[in-house]
């Protein structure tokens, strides 16, 4: 996976272009290296090795292509209970994985009036600094988006997930998660808004 951009970049503030159908082998194979991307980078021996930071998703106009693909690989946590000797045991998720895909032209077809952001901020592969502050997002959003054989998909999303999947098609509108920190109080709340841990 070539180098992932950085804020400046023009690319990160185009348009990205739609993909065509039915795919070209390079845009299945780009897909399908956005993911490994992800899943190297949540290795933590693999991530160590190559120096990654763990991503739950990425866009391709991270990696200087501008055009409308997004990967998005969101981890299911596991579970630490006690034994009856108190010691603390390990219970794998049932499903590894809540989100696990490559999206072609994802877009937002519907969403929540109300909003949500994540307690903790959001950061950003392309951003190499800290920017504090609730980035505003819609709680519940239906995304509209085609899969690698170019079958028409409709999720609805809510909590994490939709928050992973707004920040990754914002990318491919050219819109950076601090665009939506409020810029005179970066810790304001909307009406209703939910903030998730
Ligand atoms: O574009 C992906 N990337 O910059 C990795 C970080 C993804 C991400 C981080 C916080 C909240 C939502 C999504
Ligand atoms: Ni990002």
């Amino acid at each position: 996976m070539d180098d992932i951009i950085r804020e400046g970049n023009p690319t990160l503030r185009e348009i990205a272009a739609d993909v065509e159908f039915p795919l070209s082998d390079e845009n299945i194979i780009l897909g399908e290296k956005m993911l490994n991307f992800l899943r190297n980078s949540q290795d933590e021996v693999t991530a160590e090795k190559m120096g990654l930071r763990a991503g739950v998703g990425i866009a391709a106009p991270q990696l200087d292509i501008s055009r409308k693909i997004i990967a998005v690989l969101v981890p299911n946590a596991e579970e630490i209970e006690e034994n009856e000797k108190g010691e603390e045991v390990v219970i794998p998720p049932k499903e590894a994985y809540s989100l696990a895909t490559v999206m072609y032209n994802p877009r937002v077809v519907s969403h929540s009036v109300q909003d949500a952001a994540l307690a903790e901020g959001e950061g950003c592969l392309s951003v190499d600094r800290d920017i504090p502050g609730y980035v505003i997002r819609h709680a519940r959003a239906t995304i509209e988006y085609f899969d690698k054989e170019g079958n028409k998909k409709k999720i609805k999303l809510k909590g994490y997930n939709a928050i992973v999947v707004q920040h990754e098609i914002d990318h491919i509108n050219g819109i950076m998660f601090f665009d939506r920190i409020n810029p005179k109080n970066p810790f304001a709340t909307t009406e209703g808004m939910l903030l998730l841990d």
